[in-house]
């Protein structure tokens, strides 16, 4: 996988508040990408720093292994705030007023409208849309010019879950079709479902990222069976790492070890001993069991 987007150590202060402290990962092209972290611990600074809106202390980013040019910064489309769409009129006048700001060609907006599930509705007012509506319109007027990276804070923020599940839809299809995603969003549930990598800050600093999967990854967790379940059984708690067992059903054992343990390795250890193993499966936390364990530490 390349990397569309990589930071280097971002720094910067408001006045007494460190708001990011030597901030740096790497951001794959096409994925879908989830900057977490409680209130107030940087995540709109991150994004605006990459978007130009603000000016970071110390560090660099590269865009596609460069220092971004202005050009090169249009292929970012942006949703940082909700925009001030005009009330009374259409979804596809306020995208044309959006277009003629950002100096963008009009003939793009059937195809963002599209996108957005919105061409039905394009020329009904802006006020009687539903807030997930609101929301599409808000992504398809970020999406003008087709860019490659679109970066979006807090997507789902104030949605029912019918507005929730209609922006995931729409950030899946994005992604489906090679963009790459940035959200920040404090809605772990969300960026489960949606994000597949992520960083998590606190206080202005990073406390891990990478593929949502090894983020969750519970290492010490793992279940096993066998054809003689028994005879594993029985073997497992020989293990030095042993903690506990717990019989999961058809045979499948869930062990839990004093630390993390290599898949291969436990393979190997119980084939060394004579016991084939039939299943393995490594076990995941949910994002919120993650994110408490990250944060709290
Ligand atoms: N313009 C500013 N002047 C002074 N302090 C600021 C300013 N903008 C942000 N901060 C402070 O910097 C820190 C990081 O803020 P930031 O908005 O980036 O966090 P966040 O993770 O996006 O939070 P939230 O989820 O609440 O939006 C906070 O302590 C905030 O109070």
């Amino acid at each position: 996988m390349s990397t569309i987007l990589s930071l280097q150590n971002i720094s910067k202060r408001y006045g007494a508040v460190q708001a990011l402290s030597g901030v740096s990962f790497d951001i794959p092209t096409s994925s879908v990408f989830g900057v977490l972290g409680p209130n107030g611990s940087g995540k709109t600074t991150l994004l605006g720093i990459v978007t130009d809106v603000l000016k970071a202390d110390a560090g660099s980013f590269t865009l596609m292994g460069a220092p971004p040019s202005a050009r090169e910064r249009r292929k970012i489309g942006t949703l940082l705030e909700t925009p001030n769409f005009y009330h009374y009129l259409s979804g596809y006048r306020n995208l044309q007023i959006v277009a003629n700001i950002k100096q963008q060609s009009e003939a793009d907006i059937p195809r963002v409208l599209e996108l957005a599930g919105l061409t039905a509705r394009q020329h009904s007012a802006f006020k009687t849309y539903s807030l997930g509506m609101k929301q599409r319109l808000a992504i398809a007027a970020a999406m003008l010019g087709d860019p490659q990276v679109l970066i979006l804070d807090e997507p789902a923020n104030g949605l029912d879950p019918v507005g929730i599940a209609e922006v995931r839809n729409l950030i899946r299809q994005l992604a489906l079709s090679g963009k790459t995603i940035i959200m920040a969003s404090h809605l772990l549930d969300e960026v489960e479902k949606v994000c597949t990598h992520v960083a998590i800050l606190r206080k202005g600093q990073l406390l891990g990222s990478g593929p949502v999967n090894a983020v969750l990854a519970r290492d010490n967790f793992i279940e096993i069976g066998s054809a003689d379940s028994h005879a594993l059984a029985q073997l497992i708690r020989q293990h030095p790492a042993f903690v506990e067992l717990l019989p999961a059903g058809n045979g499948v054992l869930q062990v839990t070890f004093k630390d993390a343990v290599d898949p291969a390795a436990l393979n190997n250890w119980c084939a060394q001993q004579g016991v084939w193993l039939s299943h393995l499966q490594m076990s995941r936390k949910s994002l919120e069991t993650a994110f408490l364990e990250l944060t709290n530490n």
